[in-house]
């Protein structure tokens, strides 16, 4: 499983059901269903960390939700990023690139919302950590991404 990782991927960022903003505070940019179906279905469902750009603008560091979201039984399969910048804008529409770097966790369903966002919370520092590492950081510059100087995420 792990020397598969780092997995580059890319595609159009999607709808989904509109709770990460307003339920949990923490937007995620969800994947179409051919992206997430063209990942290998080796890569097991969980949380992960990694890098993220939009529209070839400034290289983020992300946590990644691969699965079905136990918490709300969702039926398909879902890909979702959370970047670790606030934005001014929505991205929907625009290409979302990702490199995912390490695994952090299993999805769970927990017993409340508020329990849901404290372990998304400790996942976000733990990517922060995990990506200050020199191994990690270098991914930020993978040619991968191609930056823009003039690109920018808020049109
Ligand atoms: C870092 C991270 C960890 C997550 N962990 C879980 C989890 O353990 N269980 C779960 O049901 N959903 C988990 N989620 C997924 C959220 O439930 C999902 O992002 C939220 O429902 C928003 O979905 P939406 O994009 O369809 O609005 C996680 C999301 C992120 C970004
Ligand atoms: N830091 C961020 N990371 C990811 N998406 C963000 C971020 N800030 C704003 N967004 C926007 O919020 C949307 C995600 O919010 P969310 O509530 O999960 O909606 P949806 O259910 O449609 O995915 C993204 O598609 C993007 O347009
Ligand atoms: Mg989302």
């Amino acid at each position: 499983m792990l020397n598969q990782l780092p997995l580059y991927a890319s595609g159009e960022i999607v709808r989904g059901f509109g709770r990460g903003s307003k339920e949990l505070g923490i937007p995620t940019a969800n994947f179409p269903l051919e992206v997430v179906k063209s990942l290998p279905e080796s890569l097991l469902t969980g949380v992960y960390y990694g890098w993220a750009n939009v529209d070839s603008g400034p290289v983020h560091k992300m946590v990644l939700s691969v699965g079905w979201n136990p918490f709300y039984n969702n039926t398909e399969k879902s890909v979702e990023t959370h970047m670790l910048h606030e934005f001014n804008c929505d991205l929907y529409g625009q290409l979302l690139k990702i490199c995912i770097v390490g695994y952090l966790r299993p999805e769970k369903s927990f017993d409340s919302l508020e329990a849901l966002i404290t372990a998304i919370k400790a996942d976000i520092e733990h990517a922060k950590a995990h990506l200050e590492s020199p191994e990690n950081k270098k991914l930020q510059e993978a040619t991968f991404f191609a930056k823009n100087p003039n690109g920018s995420e808020c049109k």
